[in-house]
């Protein structure tokens, strides 16, 4: 079976919908987003195999799915560390910060040195609004990225990929494959491009909104938030 993907237009028009007449906020979207990151991170990353996550969070909502991420691993007995040097002033931003603040989550600016000490990195940078040149200051995060041997799960995309076309030719971010990657709602086109373990969250497609978007509904197992699901050569 091809691969059913979405495109950055479609996706935010999907999430509009889903918030306009579908009767979710962003906060559910977003935290049920977050929760799947967190459960594929589990999957990744068993806690007897280090317990050490640095979580990479960018200005928008994918950062937002990065800081509920944080959360839950906190809850699930990881030790996150956040990067999150553009910080959104909105009232959601400060309410997921507080919550992580509340946790003594350290919040760190230096993430250079940060990677020394982590066993796993969540790449919650960019997603699907991401477009043009990479802008400060994430150059330098997205090289780190691109070089480091700790494992990186990729939210959504590999930050800085094309969102159609995949990864990038040149400047930061050149050669960056993350190890994993988990599409929310759907894979979007660049997962063509993509060699690792993908996974599929955001349990909150109904049918119908499947249907005219033209998306697959992943078989989700019982409580499981998330779905491997293989991507070879461009295929399921
Ligand atoms: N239905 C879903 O699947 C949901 C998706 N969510 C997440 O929301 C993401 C999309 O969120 P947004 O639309 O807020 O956008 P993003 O978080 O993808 O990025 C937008 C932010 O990045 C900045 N930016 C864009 N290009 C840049 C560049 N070249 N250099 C530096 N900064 C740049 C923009 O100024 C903006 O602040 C998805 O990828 C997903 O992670 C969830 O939070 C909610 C539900
Ligand atoms: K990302």
């Amino acid at each position: 079976m091809a691969l059913r993907t979405i495109s950055a237009k479609s996706a935010a028009a999907l999430d509009q919908e889903l918030m306009s007449t579908g009767g979710f906020s962003i906060d559910q979207l977003m935290e049920l987003a977050g929760l799947s990151v967190s459960q594929a991170l589990f999957r990744l990353q068993p806690l007897s195999k280090g317990k050490r996550i640095l979580v990479a969070c960018g200005p928008g909502n994918n950062g937002g799915d990065g800081l509920v991420a944080a959360r839950h691993l906190y809850y699930y007995g990881y030790q996150p560390t956040v990067y999150y040097p553009k910080q959104s002033k909105s009232e959601l931003y400060q309410r997921l910060k507080k919550q992580l603040e509340d946790l003594q989550v350290p919040f760190t600016e230096d993430f250079t040195s940060a990677l020394q000490n982590t066993d796993h990195i969540i790449d919650a940078i960019f997603g699907f609004s991401f477009s043009g040149e990479v802008r400060e200051p994430f150059p330098k995060v997205i090289e780190a990225l691109a070089s480091t041997k700790i494992p990186v799960l990729a939210v959504d995309a590999p930050s800085s990929w094309d969102i159609e076309d995949g990864p990038r030719e040149d400047g930061p971010g050149k050669g960056f494959m993350p190890p994993a990657l988990i599409s929310l709602t759907a894979p979007k086109p660049l997962v063509k491009c993509f060699k690792g373990t993908h996974f599929i969250g955001g349990r909150f497609l109904s049918p119908s909104v499947a249907e005219k978007y033209g998306l697959d509904i992943p078989k989700y197992e019982g409580l499981d938030q998330v779905v491997e699901v293989p991507v070879e050569n461009g295929k399921l």
